[in-house]
């Protein structure tokens, strides 16, 4: 029985252990596929156990008031302080930080536990420190534990949603850190005697018998337990413009070429593979940027290919990523074959996955205008002005081929740009804001 039980237990921790090597691998291989989701268990610390002080404790002190040949008594009983109770338990909080893009740091940890509160203690514990300013309550420090904003907090078990964490140093508490202990008063033990206040304890066998009235005195005394739950935290990204397009299109060049940020940029499809976030600046145009109050955040997806919808490519994974952002820039190749029917198989990607996705208000970026102008006059290559009419042609007769329900926004504006040269950028930047007003 016993070897059965050792047994079973070592295949515990072997799976454990094999569990914590493949979120491991995941994480080194292919975090990409987790950096937007985890299960943690949270655990809130127990509340401190509140002292117990036994009836009529207290010393005898020297009476300040005695003279010489007064009626005073030459020493007083000095009644202890009233029991303190015990401190309150940490509490478990999320906190939104803006530093933050992913939910990868969450992963593989063990249950995440806050402090224990301490033990009442008249000294030390909730009652503090005898000095008069400083005798507030012991305060335990809540665990807090940091994630991305656009972080959707649900109970792991039922599903049940907690809350959202969207502005940064936003909080949520998530389990409550455990009361602390009542400070109490022991009863008085039978064959306990006092004299004078100052307790006397009898000989051995009296003390034995020395039975309590109430057997469930100390029950408050103790602290309650913390909370502890099981959660699923889910990251959306959280972005005023999302930059989508078909892979190698140039959406992280342009993220470099809008904002400070720097994505990893190469000239193979599915470079990017988690969302980079940048700020716009909010300088004069044409001039310069830099971040500022105002600026808008952009969000660069990994790219869309057709199918994504139904999870080709990185497909669904990302376009979730679009809920939360209001404009949407497309970023369109212009030196591949046929750049509007690239534009077309994005919309209707945006268009199959959600409806609502391909109505909200977007800006076309025809991008690598630079290599446009290298080979000028090629066949399959059309002047930037041809080609952006095509692209607002192509949108109207998207609008028009739609049926009844979701009407397909137009672009609000298509710009010639180029991502590397600069060409182009600072007019887009301008016609961001005005698309976000
Ligand atoms: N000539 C030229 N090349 C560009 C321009 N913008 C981007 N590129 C090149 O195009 C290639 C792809 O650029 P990325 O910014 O990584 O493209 P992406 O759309 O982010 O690609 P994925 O992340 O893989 O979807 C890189 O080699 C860039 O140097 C441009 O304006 N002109
Ligand atoms: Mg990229």
């Amino acid at each position: 029985m016993l070897t059965k039980g050792a047994g079973a237990a070592a295949a515990a921790t072997k799976k454990r252990t094999q569990n914590k090597e493949d979120i491991q691998k995941l994480l080194e291989d292919e975090p990409h596929k987790v950096f937007d989701k985890v299960d943690i268990t949270v655990r809130a610390g127990s509340g401190g156990g509140g002292e117990v002080v036994a009836k009529g404790a207290g010393k005898m002190v020297k009476n300040f008031k005695y003279r010489a040949r007064s009626s005073l008594p030459k020493q007083i009983f000095l009644p202890t302080a009233a029991p303190a109770d015990g401190a309150e338990g940490a509490s478990v909080v999320l906190v939104a930080d803006p530093a933050l893009d992913n939910l990868l740091h969450l992963h593989g940890k063990p249950t995440l536990c806050g402090r224990n509160g301490a033990a009442g203690n008249p000294l030390t514990g909730s009652a503090g420190p005898l000095r008069r300013a400083l005798k507030q309550r012991a305060v335990t420090p809540p665990l807090r534990i940091p994630v991305p904003l656009g972080t959707v907090v649900k109970r792991r078990r039922g599903g049940a949603l907690l809350g959202e964490l969207l502005r940064p140093g936003q909080t949520l508490v998530v389990a409550r850190g455990g009361a602390g202990g009542a400070g109490v008063v022991a009863p008085a033990k039978r064959g306990t005697a006092r004299a004078g206040g100052a307790r006397r304890r009898q000989d051995g066998d009296e003390e034995e018998e020395g039975a309590v009235d109430d057997a469930n005195w100390e029950a408050d005394a103790v602290g309650a337990q913390g909370e502890e739950v099981g959660l699923s935290l889910l990251m959306r990204v959280v972005a005023d413009v999302g930059l989508v397009g078909l892979p190698n299109a140039g959406k992280s060049s342009l993220l470099a070429a809008l904002t400070r940020a720097q994505p990893e940029i190469a000239a193979y499809p599915f470079t990017t593979l988690m969302p980079n976030l940048g700020t716009t600046g909010t300088g004069p145009p044409g001039g310069g940027w830099g971040d500022g109050p105002g600026g808008a955040v952009l969000a660069d997806l990994p790219g869309l290919i057709e199918g994504a919808h139904v999870g080709r490519g990185l497909g669904r994974m990302f376009l979730r990523h679009l809920r939360r952002t209001s404009a949407l820039l497309h970023v369109v190749d212009a030196a591949t074959g046929d750049p509007v029917a690239d534009y077309l198989t994005v919309r209707r990607e945006l268009r199959l996955y959600n409806p609502e996705y391909c109505t909200r208000p977007h800006v076309v970026a025809l991008n690598k205008a630079d290599l446009l102008a290298a080979d000028w006059g090629g066949p399959a290559r059309a002047a930037p002005s041809a080609l952006e009419a095509a692209i607002l042609q192509a949108a109207r007769q998207m609008q028009d081929g739609a049926e009844g329900e979701v009407q397909p926004s137009l672009p609000q504006a298509v710009l010639t740009v180029s991502a590397t040269e600069g060409t182009g950028v600072a007019r887009l930047n301008q016609e961001l804001r005005v698309l976000l007003e």
